[in-house]
């Protein structure tokens, strides 16, 4: 990606536009990161389009996958139950775009001293929380390129895990979870 000459300015005025223009910016061979972002910005949260994906689980965040991107980026929303958090993570070097859709988050931000402390990675090291204990919240979040792996960080030590992450439901259907033991 690349900072653009020139920023067309759109505006989404539904999910449905929302990832068709999306399609439409991803299909070039240079993507401005501030375009993405200013379009991401100009959708105005409309729960109806998107609450067959928010689909919430009782102990963790869930990643519902949205769009695919055509292989260029994946739309996802997440899902925040009542004191759900992620664990301090890296994106895998992906640009990162996260927008609140309802509710409130923390994010944390996170630098390390060691061999982590210069990740290329958009946002950096961050641990996002639902800190409230009353309301749920929900995300919109687009990474490109897709991933589907990152790791994860312990704060004490600094160790790192590589970590595999899956969709809890995809277009709106429940992922089938096959157990492999
Ligand atoms: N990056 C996390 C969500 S958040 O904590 O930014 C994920 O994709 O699951
Ligand atoms: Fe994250």
């Amino acid at each position: 990606m690349e900072q653009p000459v020139q920023t067309e300015t759109w505006k989404a005025r539904s999910l449905e536009e929302l990832i068709r223009i999306l399609h439409q910016i991803f299909a070039e061979d240079k993507v401005s990161v501030d375009e993405v972002q200013a379009l991401m910005e100009s959708y105005e949260s409309n729960p109806e389009e998107w609450l067959q994906y928010a689909k919430f689980d009782q102990y963790r965040y869930t990643r519902n996958l949205v769009d695919n991107g055509n292989g260029k980026f994946n739309l996802m929303i997440l899902c925040w139950g009542e004191g759900h958090g992620s664990s301090i993570h890296d994106h895998t070097d992906s640009h990162c775009f996260m927008k609140i859709l309802q509710g409130n988050l923390k994010e944390t931000l996170f630098e390390w001293e060691n061999q982590c402390a210069y990740i290329n990675d958009s946002i950096g090291l961050h641990r996002v929380e639902n800190i409230s204990h009353t309301e749920p919240a929900v995300s919109l979040h687009l990474y490109s390129p897709p991933f589907d792996t990152c790791n994860t960080f312990d704060q004490r030590t600094g160790h790192k895990h590589k970590v595999t992450m899956t969709f809890y439901s995809q277009f709106g259907e429940r992922t089938v979870c096959v157990s492999t033991r």
